[in-house]
C-alpha cells in the first residue's frame, strides 16, 4: 500500500505592478508583531529596507542574509527579499524557527521564488538540521521591481528553466533504471514552465515590458510548485544543475562572474548532449535570449570545466542521472569541445 503523502504549496500569491505595496494587507493576516526582513548584499537591502518602511507599524529589522545569526529567534514573521540567496536563507530561518515566511522575489533570475526547499549548497551547510523545508505562505512578486532587474538577471532566469529538460529526462531515466518515484505530474508542471518561457523566448528576452516579466515569473513559480509536489528539487534539478554546483563549489569565492541561471544553461547543453538529445536547439535558443554559449564568457576555464563534469556526479549519489558512475577526463573534454562550449 503506498504511504500517505502530504506536500507544501504557497498559499497566496500576489503579482504584478506596484504589488510590494500589499505586504502590509498580506503581513497583517499573521499574528506578527517581531519581523525579520532578510535582504541580498546590497541593491536588493534598498528594497528590502522600503519592505520595512511599509510596515512601519511592526517591530522589523533588514538583516543581510550573509549576517544572519540564524540561532536568534526572536522573530514571528520572516520576509525574504531579493534574489535566490537571500531568500534561501529566509526558508532556513523560518524552518528553524518556525515563523511562517513571505517571499518577496527582486528578479526572476531562479525558481527557488516558490520552491519550499533550499538549493544544493545551502542544504548541505544546514545538513545537520535534517531537511529544511519551508513553503512561502506568501509570495509577492512585484513585476515593477523585477522589470528594473538587470536583464542579465532575467535572462539567467530563462536559462535556469531551460534546464527542466534535462533535469526531468534524468527523472525519467532514475524512475526505469533505479526504480526511483516519479511523479508524472510535478515533471509536466516543469516541462510546461520550459516549454512556455522556450516558445515566448524570443519575444520576451529584451525585458521591455511588464507582460515579459509575468511569462517568466509565472514560468519560475509553476516550478517552485513543481518541487512542492515532487517532495524534492528532482523535477527542476538534473545533472545540468549537478555540472553548476560542481562549477560553483570548484571556484568558491573566486566566482564573481557565474549567475546560477546562466551555468545551468550551459549545464543543459552539455548534459543534452550526453543523452542524445537535440543540443544544438538548446544552444541555439540561449544565443538568441543571449545567454552566454561558452564557459570562457562567464570566466571559467577548460580545466575547470573539464574537471567540473568529471566529479558532477559525485555531489549527489542519491540522484541518478546520466552521468551514471561518472565521465573520464577524455569523454568530458570530447563533450564539452563538441558542444563548443570550451
Ligand atoms: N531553493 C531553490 O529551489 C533554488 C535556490 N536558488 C538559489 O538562488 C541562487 C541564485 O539566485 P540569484 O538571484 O541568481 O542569486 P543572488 O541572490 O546571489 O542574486 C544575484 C545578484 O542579483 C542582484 N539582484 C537581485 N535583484 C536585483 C534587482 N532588482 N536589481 C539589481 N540587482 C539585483 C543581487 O543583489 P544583492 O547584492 O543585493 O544581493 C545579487 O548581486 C542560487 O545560488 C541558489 O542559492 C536557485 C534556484 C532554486
Ligand atoms: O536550482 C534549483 C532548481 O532550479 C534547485 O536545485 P538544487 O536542489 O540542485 O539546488
Ligand atoms: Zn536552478
Amino acid at each position: 500500500m503506498k504511504q500517505l503523502e502530504s506536500f507544501e504549496i504557497p498559499r497566496t500569491v500576489i503579482f504584478g505592478p506596484g504589488a510590494i505595496s500589499k505586504t502590509p494587507q498580506v503581513v497583517a493576516k499573521h499574528k506578527a508583531e517581531r519581523i525579520l526582513i532578510i535582504s541580498g548584499k546590497s541593491v536588493t537591502a534598498n528594497y528590502a529596507n522600503e519592505v520595512a518602511h511599509l510596515l512601519s507599524g511592526y517591530s522589523v529589522d533588514v538583516v543581510r542574509y550573509d549576517e544572519v545569526d540564524t540561532s536568534y529567534s526572536k522573530y514571528d514573521l520572516v520576509l525574504g527579499v531579493g534574489g535566490g540567496r537571500p531568500i534561501d536563507v529566509a526558508k532556513v530561518y523560518s524552518y528553524l524557527h518556525r515563523a511562517p515566511l513571505i517571499v518577496i522575489p527582486t528578479s526572476a533570475s531562479h525558481d527557488g521564488i516558490a520552491s519550499p526547499y533550499v538549493s544544493y549548497a545551502l542544504s548541505q551547510k544546514m545538513a545537520s538540521h535534517g531537511k529544511i523545508v519551508a513553503s512561502p505562505i506568501a509570495i509577492i512578486a512585484d513585476t515593477t521591481v523585477i522589470l528594473n532587474a538587470p536583464s542579465r538577471l532575467l535572462k539567467a532566469g530563462i536559462g535556469d528553466l531551460l534546464g527542466k529538460i534535462v533535469a526531468v529526462r534524468d527523472w525519467q531515466l532514475a524512475h526505469r533504471l533505479k526504480g526511483e518515484e516519479y511523479s508524472e505530474y510535478a515533471a509536466h508542471l516543469a516541462l510546461t514552465s520550459y516549454r512556455i518561457v522556450v516558445s515566448n523566448a524570443f519575444r520576451i528576452k529584451n525585458f521591455t515590458k511588464e507582460e515579459d516579466v509575468r511569462v517568466l515569473v509565472k514560468a519560475l513559480i509553476g516550478c517552485g510548485v513543481a518541487m512542492g509536489i515532487a517532495g524534492s528539487s528532482r523535477p527542476c534539478s538534473g545533472s545540468e544543475h549537478l555540472f553548476a554546483h560542481a562549477v560553483e563549489l570548484l571556484l568558491g569565492e573566486k566566482n564573481n562572474e557565474a549567475i546560477h541561471g546562466e551555468l545551468v544553461a550551459l549545464g543543459t547543453v552539455v548534459m543534452a548532449y550526453l543523452h542524445g538529445m537535440n543540443w544544438r536547439r538548446i544552444k541555439r535558443v540561449a544565443k538568441e535570449v543571449g545567454l552566454p554559449t561558452t564557459l570562457k564568457q562567464i570566466g571559467i576555464d577548460a580545466d575547470v570545466a573539464i574537471e567540473a563534469l568529471t566529479t558532477a556526479h559525485t555531489l549527489r549519489p542519491d540522484r541518478y542521472t546520466i552521468l551514471g558512475s561518472g565521465l573520464g577526463k577524455e569523454a568530458a573534454r570530447r563533450a564539452l569541445e563538441t558542444t563548443e562550449l570550451i
